[in-house]
């Protein structure tokens, strides 16, 4: 990390979810342009979040990280503001519930790269590119929209310039995090900081990588180990332990605090068996780490029409397995990861507040997965401070044999 030369090898490394653009020069010369861009994000706010994580992880405070699944270019000014507000105004609820500081990340200014299941979608017998986020192409399903545009690398980070001013004049302690998929940007926005001798990711405060992403041995992984900024890795239900250690001796091989939050996305039904041996295990390995929540992706179900959706049942059960989990483990819960927005959707499901399959039509405006509404949000977060808890001591848990 600390040699001038930034390590490029991560090239020849595979690299999973990445778009084929159809002109590379285009894409050349779009990746040269950006590295003669300023950066997004300072250093100094990046130690700071670090800093902040690293409370987290020892339990002295929880992390709120939320937004969009995939953020769009032409999201207005107005809903935006709806988003930030909802995320303020969750966030003061779970600091009162909990007694701890909140600290805040949005899934913004940056949330621009998908990673799918599939590389084609079917409607009515066509065939097209899947959307992969703004930054690559578009979600209209037509040939053209669906080609992926290097350019929109450029557009990308003006955009997240311009949502990044209009977050901090919204609430000025709020960081900012994506996911580090698409390699041609992320490695474009690396900046070197001459004073602290570290390479840096300037395209956000906190990047993660996602479930589909995290390959030990993937280039996402090796490109990440590089930046000094905090990380977080997201795992699944088919996350090994030795993917969980491999990932952990590489990104934070020093075990600085705050360098790595693993963010579980496990599902309510497999939490209480899929996060127990990598929490031992890593406990044990006398690893340090943030463990933050994600209840939403391990949540998602298709109904008929092939429609996403989330049931909100299913969303807090993870939430209470999860402080359960890590209380039964002495792990210090270390906060959310939500999808939500500020407006008034119809994207997940539930009995309260009450909304139906057949509410699904009315404002299903995801470009990709289903995300809390304003009332659903305030309501898994005022259920999240019931179940939180803090964690009992090591010693009484070794004697009980939960960490033999
Ligand atoms: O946001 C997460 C992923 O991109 C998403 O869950 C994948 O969705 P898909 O299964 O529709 O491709
Ligand atoms: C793709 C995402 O999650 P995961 O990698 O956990 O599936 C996401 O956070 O939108
Ligand atoms: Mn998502």
């Amino acid at each position: 990390m600390s040699e001038r030369v930034l390590d490029w090898s991560w090239r020849h490394l595979p690299a999973v979810q990445q778009p084929t653009w159809p002109v590379p020069e285009v894409a050349e010369q779009a990746t040269a342009t950006l590295k003669s861009l300023p950066g997004i994000v300072d250093i100094q706010e990046c130690d700071q979040l670090r800093r902040e994580v690293a409370a987290a992880a020892d339990g002295r405070a929880l992390v709120l990280q939320a937004g969009d699944c995939a953020e769009r270019f032409d999201t207005s000014p107005e809903s935006t503001s709806a988003t930030v507000r909802v995320i303020t105004r969750i966030a003061h609820v779970l600091s009162r519930g909990v007694g701890l500081p909140v600290v805040v990340i949005g899934r913004m200014a940056g949330q621009f790269a998908k990673p799918r299941s599939g590389a084609t979608e079917e409607r009515d017998g066509v065939e097209l590119p899947v959307y992969r986020g703004d930054v690559i192409n578009s979600p209209e399903f037509t040939l053209a929209a669906r080609i992926p545009d290097p350019r929109r690398m450029l557009t990308a980070h003006r955009a997240a310039v311009a949502k990044l001013g209009l977050v901090r004049s919204l609430n000025r302690e709020m960081f900012v995090s994506h996911e580090a998929l698409l390699l041609d940007y992320e490695s474009a926005l690396v900046r070197w900081d001459e004073p602290s001798g570290r390479w840096f990711s300037a395209s956000g405060h906190l990047l993660w990588i996602g479930e589909r992403t995290r390959d030990p041995l993937g280039a996402h992984v090796a490109f990440i180990a590089q930046l000094a900024n905090p990380i977080g890795v997201k795992i699944g239900p088919t996350c090994t332990v030795d993917e969980v250690l491999s990932v952990i001796d590489r990104i934070d091989p020093a075990g600085e605090p705050g360098r790595l939050t693993l963010v579980a996305r496990m599902g309510a039904d497999r939490i209480r068996t899929a996060l127990p041996p990598l929490l031992r295990a890593v406990v044990r390995s006398g690893r340090h780490v943030a463990w933050m929540c994600d209840p939403m992706h391990g949540n998602t179900i298709k109904l008929g029409a092939g429609r996403k959706t989330r049931r909100f049942e299913d969303i807090a059960a993870e939430v209470a397995r999860f402080h359960e989990t890590l209380g039964e483990h002495g792990v210090a819960p270390s906060g959310l990861h939500l999808e939500l927005t500020g407006e008034d959707v119809t994207e997940c499901i539930g009995r309260s507040p009450a909304l139906s399959e057949r509410d699904l039509a009315r404002r299903y405006e995801t470009a990709c997965d289903p995300r809390l509404n304003r009332l659903q949000a305030i309501r898994l977060v005022h259920l999240t401070t019931r179940t939180f808890r803090k964690p009992a001591s090591r010693p009484a848990l070794i004697s009980e044999g939960v960490l033999s």
